[in-house]
């Protein structure tokens, strides 16, 4: 058995500043080709997971544009199962190519539509802090406010007004124990994208519930429930930094798990960015005794050479 590495791919892995299919799908097919030297000519499993706030939040408002009996704008379940398939099919699409242009088109690709279990009791459903959709400038968040009064909208760390849903934590993972065969058998998995469709528990089932999970501590409990021997958070920045964005601005390498809590607790990283991928990669270090690494797509060689970013290791 191969090393399994579950990778979560953040916000400018899929998009730019350009929110067509086609920058999108070209995005993708850039972050293909960068994960590539991850697995050639390496034993390894790769597991890939990814985010959809923008996207989730763009389809949202194309529903609710065109709501009409005949025409029913879908609830935000649903929502994440339809940029599921829309992700996951980009990123087939540059997988496929990938593979082939790296003469590995024997690996086969996968995308699997997946839930996520939530405890229907969390308190995130009554306080929404996951920001979803396109920006707003302050006069046009007034005015979607107008038109959407249920919305809660915020500033989201300085960069705009955006939408926000609630984002329960991820419990369990459903399809977790069906994709380890696919995994046995170096299929290339793309899973829980979004974070996984919300649903929680019932007597005969599952029922899909209306919140984005973050993508992170999915990755997290994924990378948890398949045995995965290291989670890998690409983001846009190659290391954490203490002391962020100050003179004194320090680069953290290689930091055991009780000093990253602590630097948590010092609120060292910012909510909403950050803070969700320590939080994650320090959950996932805790529970199993193995190795989480945030780093950039930019420095998957310098990774796969001599394991670059910021490693998290079990004290
Ligand atoms: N302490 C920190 N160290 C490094 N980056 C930080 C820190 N605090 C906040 N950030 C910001 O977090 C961003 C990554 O979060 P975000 O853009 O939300 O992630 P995602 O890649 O999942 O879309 C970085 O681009 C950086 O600007
Ligand atoms: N679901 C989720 O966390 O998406 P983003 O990473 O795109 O915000």
């Amino acid at each position: 058995m191969g090393k399994r590495i579950v990778v979560a791919l953040g916000g400018n892995a899929i998009l730019t500043d350009n929110p067509t299919a086609q920058a999108q799908a070209e995005a993708l097919q850039r972050t293909a080709e960068q994960l590539i030297p991850l697995i050639k000519g390496n034993d390894v499993e790769m597991v890939i997971t990814h985010g959809n706030g923008p996207q989730v939040g763009n389809l949202l408002l194309q529903q609710l544009e065109s709501d009409s009996p005949k025409n029913p704008a879908m609830p935000l379940d649903t929502a994440v199962a339809m940029t599921q398939g829309q992700i996951g099919f980009w990123m087939g699409q540059a997988f496929t190519k990938a593979l082939i242009d790296n003469k590995m088109s024997e690996v086969p690709f996968v995308s699997v539509v997946t839930r996520t279990v939530v405890d229907a009791n969390d308190s995130a459903f009554e306080n929404p802090t996951k920001p979803i959709g396109p920006f707003y400038t302050e006069q046009e968040a007034k005015e979607i406010q107008i038109q959407y009064p249920d919305w809660k909208i915020i500033e989201d760390a300085g960069r705009g007004y955006r939408r926000v849903v609630p984002s329960p934590l991820p419990l369990r993972i459903v399809e977790a124990e069906a994709i380890k065969p696919l995994l046995d058998a170096a299929v290339l998995v793309t899973v829980s994208g979004g974070g996984g469709i919300p649903v929680v528990e019932e007597d005969n089932g599952f029922k899909g519930v209306e919140a984005v999970i973050d993508k992170d501590f999915s990755a997290a409990k994924l990378a948890e429930l398949v045995d995965a021997d290291e989670l890998v958070i690409f983001t846009s920045v190659g290391d954490v930094f203490l002391n962020y964005g100050k003179p004194n601005q320090q680069t953290l390498g290689t930091v055991s798990v009780s000093e990253m809590k602590k630097y948590l607790a010092e609120n060292q990283f910012a909510a909403g960015s950050m803070k969700p991928k320590v939080a994650a990669a320090v959950s996932f270090v805790e529970n199993t005794g193995k190795v989480a690494t945030i780093t950039s797509l930019d420095n998957v060689t310098n990774f796969v050479k001599s394991g670059a970013g910021t490693r998290i290791i079990p004290d």
